[in-house]
């Protein structure tokens, strides 16, 4: 699960996954929460996540606005649990009521 993929992998996924963009080795996304409260659980279910994972994002948290960025440090780039992630945080995201669009 942790060899780096290729750029044109790395794209095609991102195809599935509104609200993330490619920059540099990672994947990055901004969630608006409807409110601070929401902000804080879909972070908390996202930790969740990631501690089941054992792959961990980066997150800035301002007022409703969560930013993420998600990177395989082991491997010095984006493996696919960077993709499988986003995915998760994109599901708790849509609980906590977030309209992902896509
Ligand atoms: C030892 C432990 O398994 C590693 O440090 C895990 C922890 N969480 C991680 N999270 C991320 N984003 N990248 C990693 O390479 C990583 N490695």
């Amino acid at each position: 699960m942790s060899r780096l993929l290729t750029d044109d992998e790395v794209t095609r996924q991102l195809a599935d996954l509104p609200g993330w963009e490619r920059e540099g080795d990672a994947v990055v996304a901004t969630i608006e929460a409807p409110d601070f409260p929401a902000a804080i659980r879909l972070v908390a279910a996202a930790a969740d996540e990631a501690e089941q994972m054992n792959h961990h994002p980066d997150i800035d948290i301002r007022w409703r606005t969560t930013r993420w960025l998600l990177t395989t440090h082991d491997a010095g780039g984006l493996t696919q649990l960077d993709i499988e992630l986003a995915h998760r945080i994109n599901a708790v995201a849509r609980a906590e009521g977030v309209d992902l669009g896509g």
